[in-house]
C-alpha cells in the first residue's frame, strides 16, 4: 500500500519511481497530474539527504514532462508505528552535522564524514518556486520544520481537517528558514501572524491555517486527496500559458530580478512567436535589413 489515502485506480507509477526509496512518484492515468509523496512516515515524513535528492529528480522530471501541469506534493501514511499522519516533518534531525544534512554511510543514521553536509531543500523550494506549472502542498497530517516551508512554497495547500496540523519548530531546534519560510510566509499572512508562527512555534490546526490564509482548503481527512485531484482537474481546464505567465506574475514581485528574468523570459518566449520577431531573425539569416513596415508602434 502507498498510503491509506491513495486511490490505485487513479495512479501509475512515474518513470524511474521505482528505484525510490524515500519518496513515492505517480502519475495519473492521463499523465497529466504528478503525485509525489514523503514515504518515510515512520519519522513523519522527515527529509535525510537522499530524500532530497530523490525529490528533487521527481519534480525536476515533472517539470520537464509536457503532459503534466499540475503536481501534487503529500506525505504517505499513517504511520506503522502509532498511526500518526505527517505531510513532512522537515529535516531529519538524527542526521544533522555542523555543516548540514549528512549523507548515510553504511546504514541511515551514520554519517559520511566524506561528503559535505548538505542544505538543498532550498533547491527543491527554489523548483517548486520556478516550475511553470502549479505544485499543490496536500497536507495530509503534520506539516513542522522544513515541511512547513515547503507547504509555503508550493502555489496551494490544502489540508486533512482532522489530522492536518502545522507547526513552525525552525528556532526550537536552532535552525532558521530565512528565505521563503519566513519572509514570504509573512507576505502571505501578514507579519505578526508570522513572527507568532515562529517566535512562539506553536502547533496550530488546518482550521486556524485556513483562517490566517496559510491554507485554501480544509477537507475531510478521506477527501484529501480526492479534493486535491479535483482542484488540479479545474486547473487543467485553464490555458497552460495562462496559467504559467499567471504564477510568474505573482512571483515576481517577492523574487526580485530572479523573478524579473523569469517572467520576461516567458515573455520572450512569447514574442519569438510573432511574425515581427521572426522578421527580425530571417532578416539575419537572409543578410538583409528587417522590413518593420507591417508592425506599428502599438498604444
Ligand atoms: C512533527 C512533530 C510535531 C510530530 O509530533 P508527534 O508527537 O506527532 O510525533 P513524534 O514526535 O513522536 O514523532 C514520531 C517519530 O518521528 C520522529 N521524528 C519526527 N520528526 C522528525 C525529524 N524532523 N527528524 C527525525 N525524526 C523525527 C520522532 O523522533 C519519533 O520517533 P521516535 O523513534 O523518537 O519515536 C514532532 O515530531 C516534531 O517536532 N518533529 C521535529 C520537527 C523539526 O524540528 N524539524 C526540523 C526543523 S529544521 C528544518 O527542517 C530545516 C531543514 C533544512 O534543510 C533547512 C535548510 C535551510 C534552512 C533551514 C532549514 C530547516 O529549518
Amino acid at each position: 500500500m502507498v498510503s491509506e489515502l491513495f486511490d490505485a485506480a487513479e495512479w501509475t507509477p512515474a518513470p524511474g519511481a521505482e528505484a525510490y526509496t524515500d519518496i513515492t512518484a505517480h502519475l495519473s492515468t492521463d499523465g497529466r497530474i504528478a503525485r509525489i509523496a514523503f514515504d518515510r512516515p515512520e519519522v513523519r515524513n522527515a527529509f535525510r539527504p537522499h530524500t532530497v535528492d530523490e525529490l528533487y529528480r521527481a519534480l525536476d522530471d515533472v517539470r520537464q514532462d509536457p503532459k503534466v501541469g499540475v503536481v501534487l506534493l503529500t506525505g504517505n501514511g499513517p504511520s506503522p508505528r502509532d498511526g500518526g499522519w505527517a505531510f513532512c516533518s522537515g529535516g531529519d534531525q538524527r542526521i544533522r552535522g555542523r555543516d548540514g544534512y549528512t549523507y548515510a554511510a553504511d546504514d541511515a543514521t551514520t554519517p559520511d564524514p566524506a561528503r559535505a553536509g548538505r542544505l538543498h531543500i532550498l533547491e527543491v523550494q527554489r523548483l517548486i518556486r520556478f516550475m511553470p506549472k502549479v505544485v499543490i502542498a496536500v497536507v495530509p497530517g503534520w506539516a513542522a520544520g522544513g515541511g512547513h516551508s515547503l507547504h509555503v512554497v508550493c502555489d496551494m495547500s490544502i489540508a486533512s481537517a482532522e489530522h492536518g496540523r502545522f507547526k513552525q519548530t525552525d528556532a526550537d531546534v536552532g535552525s532558521f528558514d530565512a528565505g521563503y519560510g519566513s519572509a514570504y510566509f509573512a507576505r502571505q499572512i501578514g507579519q505578526k501572524f508570522a513572527r507568532e508562527v515562529f517566535f512562539l512555534a506553536e502547533e496550530y490546526s488546518a482550521q486556524r491555517a485556513y483562517e490566517m490564509g496559510a491554507v485554501n482548503r480544509v477537507v475531510p481527512h478521506e477527501q484529501l486527496e480526492r479534493e486535491a485531484v479535483a482542484m488540479a482537474r479545474t486547473i487543467l481546464t485553464k490555458s497552460p500559458t495562462a496559467i504559467r505567465m499567471l504564477k510568474f506574475a505573482f512571483n515576481a514581485v517577492d523574487d526580485g530580478m530572479v523573478g524579473q528574468q523569469v517572467f520576461a523570459g516567458e515573455a520572450t518566449r512569447l514574442a519569438y512567436g510573432t511574425d515581427e520577431a521572426v522578421e527580425g531573425r530571417d532578416a539575419f539569416l537572409q543578410k538583409r535589413d528587417p522590413d518593420w513596415s507591417p508592425h506599428p508602434w502599438h498604444y
